[in-house]
């Protein structure tokens, strides 16, 4: 600080020649027909300046030894707790706050600290030239300081704010762009453009109202800088008449605009923007360094704590309520699960009770009314969270590439060959692998069934990173076989959890556990536990019960070719074991594929 102080001084001589050098000049040199002596005091001035100029290069080292330490500092808590919680993800993001940290505070150093002494300078030198001009200088300095300082909290909340909508908006464009192809195929454009809207409507309501506290710090800069300008010039005959040289008021004019205005407005850009910025950033490596869950202690059962050598659960719910609108009723209520690492759990459940709505919770495309969700100990909605889970939905996507770019879609790294194969073959997709031509394939998504994009689907989130998989009726079109391939295949992965909403018995009986859902209710349990407790699973599993015996060859249901499907009355069977279907005259048949083997009809058929 003296080293940088002592540096600083000479900055101060500097600006004092600025003002007092061009005074002499004038009045014993010019001005009276003595250019010898004016060049004097104008060299005199010039070498002023290079000696301020080299003292401030000195003063860029000494403000570097002011700076390092406390980078360092930070640097050193920041890596120590990330090193203690492993939460690497988190460490490259604090580290680069730090160095934000390290830019802002130099910056203000440099500011603040050339205004101070840059106005010691020329307020020194007002009143060596005639003590006067301070009366005039002083008061409207004094004036716009005030209210600059008046101003420099509610600016300072303001700017953060800002910055926080900023990073919210920036945070949510990252995560939305690189998947706007998933957006538009999924149909989510509605979905998602409302999400944008809100962080858009939240900068710009912070930008207007940091933007209306903006006007003030202009009028500081105003009052303070501008108007003893005018104020010299209008004051100039009676300073003239009370003593004042022409040399002085030359003098004291260069004061005001070649020193005092520049280093006012760079402290009061600089305290304005980068203070509120340090402060923004300091305040969150502080609360990350104190307050920060520590990921090792991720909620237990229903949100409570576990030892510190336990891992987070793979998945936990706890009290998670969610209605669609603020006058409906909850779809799901006060629910609460806890999946261990390695868990595979069936969801089931009549239509419309929810299973849909449950997934996309855990997923984070919607949010709960109360409660909260975690996966791998990590809170849902998050980025998190979002990289620890896969959702295969039932509507599977692919895309217009080649089969392999398909399958490695959901990696960030390069996937080999021998990896992509090993997952084909693990899901069931080698067959149709090899009916497309392999991997390097183009694939054209409406030339597959719906099955095949199923498979392909499958596969992707199977190579995934993603240890928790949801399968929301993500096999509803592949025959038992084919499903049971796929859900053994994602419940052997290393370290996969696996929640499947199940559209048939045999998915729920693999499963190790089973949630029924049935409105606001819900029982959980191993088939056995709720075949004797749940009148509801029994009858689900009644209901999906196969066909009785056929007779020979004959299909379990027929569809004449004047008819098409319209609605499907639940998965009953009639007498005979035939599925009871309505259906309307139509004049044109396409029967689905899916009605072989006793499989259930989708939404589709
Ligand atoms: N976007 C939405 N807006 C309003 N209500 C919805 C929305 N999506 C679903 N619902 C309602 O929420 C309830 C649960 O729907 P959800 O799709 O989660 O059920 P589900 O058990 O998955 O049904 P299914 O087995 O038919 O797929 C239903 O009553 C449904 O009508």
């Amino acid at each position: 600080m003296l080293r940088l102080a002592g540096w600083s001084v000479l900055e101060t001589g500097q600006t004092f020649l600025i003002g007092y050098g061009p005074a002499r000049a004038l009045d014993e040199g010019f001005l009276r027909g003595r250019a010898d002596v004016g060049l004097f005091w104008l060299a005199v001035t010039g070498v002023g300046v290079l000696v301020g100029a080299y003292g401030t290069a000195r003063v860029y080292a000494a403000v570097a030894a002011l700076v390092e330490p406390l980078r360092d500092r930070l640097v050193e808590r920041v890596v120590s707790r990330g090193v203690r919680t492993g939460d690497a993800g988190s460490l490259s993001g604090l580290t680069q706050q730090v160095e934000i940290a390290r830019d802002t505070f130099a910056g203000l150093v440099m500011v603040s600290r050339s205004f101070v002494f840059t106005a010691a300078g020329a307020l020194a030198g007002l009143f060596a030239l005639a003590p006067p001009l301070l009366l005039v200088v002083g008061p409207p300095l004094a004036a716009g300081m005030a209210l600059f300082a008046a101003t420099l909290r509610p600016l300072a909340r303001r700017q953060e704010t800002f910055l926080l909508a900023d990073e919210a908006l920036a945070g949510h464009l990252g995560t939305v762009c690189p998947g706007l192809r998933d957006v538009t195929a999924t149909g989510a454009e509605a979905h998602i453009a409302a999400g944008t809207g809100e962080r858009v409507e939240a900068e710009l309501r912070a930008a207007r109202a940091l933007a209306h506290w903006g006007v003030l710090r202009v009028a500081s800069l105003t009052i303070g800088g501008q108007l003893p300008v005018v104020l010299l010039l209008a004051a100039a005959p009676w300073l003239l008449a009370h003593g004042v040289t022409t040399g002085a008021l030359v003098g004291a004019l260069a004061y005001v605009t070649q020193s005092l205005l520049p280093a006012l407005r760079n402290l009061i850009h600089g305290l304005g923007t980068s203070g509120s910025r340090l402060t923004v950033v300091l305040r969150r490596l502080a609360r990350t360094d104190t307050e920060a869950p520590d990921p090792d202690s991720g909620p237990g059962p229903a949100g409570t704590a576990t030892n510190h050598t336990a891992p987070p659960p793979a998945l936990s719910l706890a009290s998670v309520t969610f209605a669609y609108g603020p006058a409906s009723a909850p779809v799901v209520q006060d629910l609460d699960l806890v999946l261990p690492s390695g868990a595979h759990l069936a969801v089931v459940g009549p239509s419309g009770t929810g299973k849909s709505t449950l997934t996309a919770l855990v997923a984070g495309l919607l949010t709960p009314s109360r409660g909260a969700i975690r996966v791998g100990g990590h809170p849902v909605p998050g980025p998190q969270a979002a990289a620890e889970r896969v959702l295969i939905p039932q509507e599977a996507y692919v895309f217009g590439g080649t089969l392999a770019e398909n399958l490695a879609y959901l990696r960030p790294d390069p996937v080999p060959e021998e990896e992509l194969l090993a997952a084909a073959e693990a899901v069931g997709l080698t067959p149709l692998a090899g009916r497309l031509g392999g991997l390097g394939a183009r694939v054209d998504p409406a030339a597959l069934s719906a099955g095949e994009r199923q498979l392909v689907a499958l596969t992707r989130a199977y190579l995934s990173y993603a240890p928790l998989a949801l399968l929301d009726e993500a096999t509803c079109h592949l025959d038992p076989e084919t499903e049971e391939r796929a859900e053994r295949a994602f419940a052997a992965r290393p370290g996969g959890t696996l929640v499947v909403v199940a559209h048939r018995i045999s998915s729920a009986r693999r499963a190790g556990r089973v949630l029924v859902m049935d409105g606001r209710s819900t029982a959980y349990g191993s088939h056995e536990e709720l075949m004797r407790s749940s009148a509801l699973y029994r009858d689900l599993v009644g209901s999906w019960a196969p066909a009785p015996a056929r007779r020979g060859s004959e299909p379990a249901l027929a569809l004449r070719d004047a008819y098409r499907v319209d609605a499907v009355a639940g998965p009953r069977l009639a007498g005979d074991g035939r599925h009871v279907v309505a259906h309307r005259p139509v004049g044109q048949v396409q029967a689905p594929g899916d009605l072989r083997d006793g499989g259930s009809l989708g939404r589709e058929g």
